[in-house]
């Protein structure tokens, strides 16, 4: 089938199991000119608030959906496991089922993605400074996959062919649950749902969102733009529903929006980054501006200044640069309690005050020197282009 098939026959399975879909709009082909596959077209122009389409709930894809519940077992083992483990279980199982009901809906979906986690090792070097590689978490990935779903597929060779259901198919999987789903908000997370992953950055992202894991067919066939976002989806109780939030104009396309992402998220999420993305942002290593900056000859001391700004929520694993391109506040008086004498530290402790954010010479010295320090872990071609400027624009440090 080619991919305008895939599209059609995709749009009339929607049609064919309750989903209503507005005339104005359709698929289109942006692989050629944005490299983002399909995505969805306005025909017409359309106003503000208008309906796209509607989605009944029995099309979502999940863990309370799919037919692997109703295999023997299956209910309780997908109650037992926690985080994304039960959503990829089932897309596992789904996406190699010849008569899935979800079949047209797997045809148009990915099977190969653009993410760092595909990457070889020469094109991840094109990402070293940035903080992406020790996030992609492959390795903990497959530790969960040996650990948690590769036994339940050992255990039911009448469900499951660990020829088939393998580590590739649930690095596939996991793609898909990672760049496609949702979290439909209204059905009632049982009981697997409430666990969170082992992955810290998972977990943080669980508490965020509540809700249903699942896989909404079509409201997932709409790019992202950072900034040209026009549509979202409401959770209804009978169904979900994707309107338009401005009016946008026939032939341009219809944006959801995946969150207001760094393109370090971007890329690692869903393969792609912005250019000119306002809410693009920089790290700075918590344990590593306390090495630089404190010299604090007492450890004892170092130590309670540490806990002291932690517990004053100044320190944390890491403080954010964002496009406003000035030094977090935070980061501002961490550094006045890092380069505090005794007597100094026991006053700020005393008060249980952080000192103001004030950047004195000494503090905007400190920065600069957290930040040329930053940028070292760029290739020198990289670093050629970064520059760093202090208050004014571009003079030099001696300026501040
Ligand atoms: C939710 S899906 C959207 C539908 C997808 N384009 C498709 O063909 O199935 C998310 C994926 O679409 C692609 N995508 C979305 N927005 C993009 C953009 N602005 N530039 C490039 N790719 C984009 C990325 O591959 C991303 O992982």
């Amino acid at each position: 089938m080619s991919f305008e098939e895939q599209g059609s026959t995709f749009w009339q399975w929607l049609e064919k199991n309750g989903a209503t879909l507005s005339d104005g709009i359709r698929f289109h082909d942006y692989r050629e000119s944005d490299d983002a596959g399909r995505g969805v077209i306005a025909t017409r122009d359309l106003g503000e608030d208008e309906v796209l389409f509607i989605l009944p709930r029995h099309i979502l894809l999940s863990s309370q959906t799919s037919r692997l519940r109703q295999e023997k077992g299956m209910e309780e083992i997908l109650g037992k496991l926690t985080g994304w483990n039960p959503l990829i279980l089932c897309l596992m199982y789904e996406s190699q089922l010849s008569d899935s009901f979800w079949k047209p809906y797997f045809d148009v979906l990915p099977k190969e993605f653009s993410t760092p986690m595909f990457w070889n090792k020469q094109d991840l070097d094109a990402l070293q400074g940035t903080d992406i590689i020790e996030k992609i978490g492959k390795e903990e990935a497959e530790a969960m996959f040996n650990k948690e779903i590769q036994p339940i597929i050992k255990d039911h060779p009448n469900i499951f062919n660990v020829d088939v259901h393998n580590v590739d198919l649930f690095h596939q999987c996991g793609s898909l649950i990672m760049s496609y789903s949702f979290h439909d908000e209204i059905a009632t997370p049982k009981k697997e749902q409430e666990g969170g992953q082992n992955d810290e950055d998972d977990e943080e992202e669980q508490e965020e969102e509540e809700g249903l894991l699942a896989m909404v067919p079509m409201a997932d066939m709409l790019n992202h733009k950072t900034g040209y976002n026009n549509a979202r989806l409401f959770h209804e109780p009978e169904s979900l529903r994707m309107k338009t939030i401005k009016s946008i104009k026939a032939g341009d396309q219809i944006y959801n929006t995946y969150g207001d992402l760094c393109n370090a998220d971007l890329l690692r999420k869903y393969g792609f980054a912005d250019e000119n993305n306002p809410f693009d942002l920089v790290e700075l290593n918590g344990r590593k501006v306390v090495e630089l900056c404190c010299d604090d000859k007492d450890s004892s001391l170092r130590d309670k200044k540490i806990e002291f700004l932690m517990e004053e929520e100044a320190l944390d694993d890491c403080f954010v640069v964002d496009t406003e391109h000035v030094l977090p506040s935070e980061l501002i008086s961490t550094l006045h309690v890092l380069r505090a004498s005794k007597q100094e530290f026991e006053k700020m402790e005393s008060k249980q005050k952080l000192p103001k954010p004030k950047l004195t010479p000494t503090i905007a010295k400190l920065g600069m020197q957290i930040l040329e320090e930053r940028t070292k872990r760029y290739p020198q071609e990289v670093r050629n282009k970064i520059m760093i400027r202090g208050k004014g624009g571009g003079r030099g440090l001696e300026e501040w």
